[in-house]
């Protein structure tokens, strides 16, 4: 549905690009994981795709049309939900949703209907009269959520939708943005967090320093890590198994008696159990495997998501 080709985006005032030759597809009804460490790029990704800023290199295409040329035909079909809570304090659950829909140049049936929906889906029902800015942090992102869809959009935009809720609320929104994917919604998510992502996306990007570092199915993503070897043993690792086993290996501590080697190919294994058996040493765990998402992005990047 959206084909992103070599975008690049610098800030004025910025040394470096925000984006620097970003390429990626975005099937139509998929759900699509943006990850990457504060200020990898991920908001200026999607304020391009909103339409908030316009691209100074490179073009985004939707449904094989410019991206200007989607918007202006159909000026609802793509909503931003930011980072930010973007509704009135001042005015109730309702009022927000009837005035965001009037924005959205919806008629008054239609402005009804719509606010009823957005309100049923996000199960506002019981604060419906309350001030927004009286919610506690998950209904506010339930209210912001509930804005997005008030123009009924095929493109959902999701920037970070999972910040500051209480664990109930947070499980809730999953399933719902799950739920919109369902429907037959395509929605972009941006999230530091990878349980979540691992958890609902069909695709995902890893993104830092406005550079696409991986992307594709979980599967891939996950694929393109390094076999690591964890271990923990009953006493210190002796200095020249340590010596011999970073020769071959990054090993790494994980806490008392603890230790990481990568890669590790299975091949490998039947020495490193020889290695510890003559120095004495007995495996209390051992979990050889894939990196999990947090380590191929720590292996990619160098660093860790919450840096
Ligand atoms: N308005 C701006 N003016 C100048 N530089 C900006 C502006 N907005 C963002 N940047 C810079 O552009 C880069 C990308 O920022 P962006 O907000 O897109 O990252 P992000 O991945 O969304 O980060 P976060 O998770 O913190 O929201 C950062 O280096 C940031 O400091």
């Amino acid at each position: 549905m959206i084909a992103i080709e070599r975008i690049s985006h610098r800030y004025r005032s910025a040394s470096t690009a925000a984006l620097d030759a970003i390429t990626l597809d975005v099937g139509r009804g998929s759900l699509f994981g943006l990850l990457g460490p504060n200020g990898a790029g991920k908001t200026t990704l999607i304020s391009l795709i909103a339409g908030l800023i316009a691209p100074q290199q490179g073009q985004i295409r939707v449904s094989a049309q410019t991206l200007s040329d989607f918007r202006r035909a159909r000026p609802n079909a793509i909503a931003l939900v930011p980072q930010d809570y973007a509704f009135y304090p001042m005015l109730t659950v309702t009022e927000n949703l009837a005035f965001f829909a009037g924005v959205q140049g919806l008629d008054r049936h239609q402005q009804k209907a719509r606010s009823s929906e957005a309100i049923r889906f996000a199960r506002l029902e019981s604060v419906a009269r309350q001030l927004a800015g009286e919610l506690s942090g998950g209904l506010r992102r339930r209210l912001n959520l509930a804005i997005g869809l008030l123009g009924d959009p095929a493109l959902l935009l999701l920037d970070e939708p999972t910040v500051g809720v209480d664990p109930q609320s947070r499980h809730f929104l999953l399933d719902a943005i799950r739920d919109l994917r369902d429907a037959g919604k395509t929605v972009i998510y941006t999230s530091h967090y990878m349980d979540e992502v691992e958890a609902i996306c069909d695709r995902i990007a890893i993104i830092d320093h406005g550079r696409v570092l991986a992307s594709g199915t979980l599967a891939e993503v996950l694929g393109a890590g390094e076999s690591q070897l964890l271990l923990r043993l009953d006493r210190d690792l002796p200095q020249p198994l340590l010596k011999r086993w970073e020769a071959a290996h990054t090993v790494t501590t994980q806490g008392a008696n603890s230790i990481c080697l990568t890669p590790v190919p299975a091949a490998a294994l039947p020495q490193i159990l020889r290695d510890l058996a003559a120095h004495g040493l007995t495996p209390l765990a051992l979990n050889h495997g894939q990196q999990n998402l947090e380590q191929v992005f720590m292996h990619l990047t160098r660093r860790s998501l919450r840096d």
